[in-house]
């Protein structure tokens, strides 16, 4: 794989088994490049989350092959598999997942303390360092419920950046959000696609997010079109 291309499908088929056999993807290809933003649209029901739970390697149940930098994860253990995303891959959903009761500087640290390459020292000169990028150094000892839901959504983002991953996968990443935060959080993907060259690839829903992104990839009924 060219060293300029963050990830690859190619031919990428998934069924679903349950009420009856059907084909949810069709046969995906396509390939996206380093640093990157990429949106991924289409109507409800067309596969959008299906594939983005497959190119992030938390679904195995599929035919076809993918490669994310470079390599080949097809045929991996669970366990490589999940080790290979803490590693490589963030992300951030519509609901943040944040542990509640944590502050927000534990929720940030944690994948990288799980990673265990750094030294805790280090990891959390990691996590104020995106904190700060999120606008977000005045609230890292608080506890995380005690954030807006913007607020909260940036926490995620600074936790899905802490091994700086090479892709960044966001499922309605903004679903949640109102259009100050849509916005602010729109800049900060543009940020680190344009300026650090991380690769990310977005479910959305909301148009102008879409539009605003460098390439939209639109899907209908299991096939991009
Ligand atoms: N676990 C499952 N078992 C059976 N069918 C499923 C399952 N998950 C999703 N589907 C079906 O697969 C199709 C695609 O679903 P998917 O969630 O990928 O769509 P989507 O484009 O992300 O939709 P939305 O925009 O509403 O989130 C839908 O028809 C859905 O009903």
């Amino acid at each position: 794989m060219e060293s300029h291309i963050a990830l690859r499908a190619d031919n990428i088929v998934k069924y679903f088994y349950e009420p009856e056999k059907f084909q949810v993807l069709k046969g995906i290809s396509f390939e996206v490049k380093k640093g990157e933003f990429l949106a991924l649209t289409g109507k409800s029901g067309s596969g959008k989350s299906t594939l983005l739970y497959v190119l992030s390697t938390m679904d195995t149940d599929y035919e076809g092959q993918l490669h994310l930098n470079g390599e080949a994860l097809t045929g991996r253990t669970q366990n490589q598999l999940a080790a290979f995303r803490n590693e490589h891959i963030g992300f951030v959903f519509q609901f943040h997942y944040l542990l509640t009761d944590f502050t927000v500087l534990d929720n940030v640290m944690l994948p990288a303390l799980k990673l265990n390459k750094k030294s805790r020292a280090e990891i959390e000169e990691k996590a104020y360092q995106n904190l700060k990028l999120l606008g977000l150094d005045g609230q890292a000892l608080k506890l995380a419920s005690r954030l807006s839901g913007g607020q909260q959504q940036r926490v995620a983002i600074a936790r899905a950046l802490i091994n700086d991953p090479a892709v960044i996968m966001g499922d309605e990443p903004t679903g949640n959000l109102d259009s100050k935060n849509t916005q602010n959080v729109f800049e900060i993907f543009r940020e680190l696609a344009h300026e650090r060259g991380q690769t990310i690839i977005a479910v959305t829903h909301d148009e102008d997010f879409a539009r605003n992104s460098d390439r939209i990839i639109d899907m209908s009924d299991g096939l991009i079109v």
